[in-house]
């Protein structure tokens, strides 16, 4: 039967990348995308402001919501401290097992925990099954009607502490209005809003950056 647009992207890179070195598997992928077939990677623009603002973080504990193929969590799990480790969540199977041949290739395994299933189930079960208190850094690229709820739920699982970064993908392209008018009116939290463009495209889009205020 006809490969999947995400195993294509898994054979560009074990083509065109060096094994264990995380940035060619960046630049794989986005010339795959570029030249090859579009795909919906947070992509080179939009990366560059992740990577920075995971830098500036500088975060312990991360969370990724929608692996896909896994683009997004070897940009974050390159720049983590050593001993720290990203859980990201994908619950499409067949996404999981390219994502995880992809972090393996870029020789992040050891950095990335990923866990098959969805986030409304998994984010009420990352105290228990992962031991964590709060998260200091969660990066949003799944569903965009499931930003908000997913928000809500950290709240409510009390995942947040003062300082907490949210980073959401698409807040323009695809869109997340909702989402958007909640972070942005919320007391308890302090919106910045950075312009790009879809990636791969010259469609506006960009990040919005969202510190829980406590
Ligand atoms: C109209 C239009 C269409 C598409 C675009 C282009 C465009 C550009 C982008 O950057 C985009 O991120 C998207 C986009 O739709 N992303 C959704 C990403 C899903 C992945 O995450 C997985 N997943 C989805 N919900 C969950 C969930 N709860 N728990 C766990 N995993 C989940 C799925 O299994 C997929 O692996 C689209 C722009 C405009
Ligand atoms: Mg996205």
């Amino acid at each position: 039967t006809r490969s999947t647009r995400p195993q294509r992207m898994l054979k560009a890179v074990q083509k065109n990348a060096t094994k264990g070195n995380p940035k060619s598997v960046i630049s794989a992928i986005d010339y795959f995308c570029k030249h090859s077939e579009w795909a919906m990677n947070v992509g080179d623009e939009k990366g560059s402001i992740l990577d920075s603002v995971v830098t500036e973080v500088n975060p312990s504990t991360v969370l990724e919501l929608g692996t896909y193929c896994g683009y997004s969590t070897v940009r974050i799990a390159r720049l983590l401290s050593p001993g720290t480790k990203l859980i990201t969540l994908e619950f499409n199977p067949a996404n999981a097992a390219v994502a995880k041949q992809i972090i393996a290739y870029a020789g992040l395994q050891d950095k990335v925990i990923l866990v098959e299933g969805s986030s409304g189930d998994l984010i009420p079960q990352m105290k228990e099954r992962f031991g964590i208190t709060t998260f200091d850094f969660i990066f949003l690229d799944h569903w965009k009607d499931r930003y908000l709820p997913d928000i809500k739920l950290f709240e409510e699982c009390g995942l947040l502490r003062k300082g907490s970064v949210l980073l959401a993908d698409n807040v323009i392209c695809p869109g997340t209005p909702e989402y958007l008018e909640y972070v942005r009116k919320s007391p308890r939290y302090e919106s910045k809003y950075f312009p790009a463009h879809l990636e791969y495209t010259k469609v506006e889009d960009g990040l919005e950056k969202s510190v829980f205020l406590g």
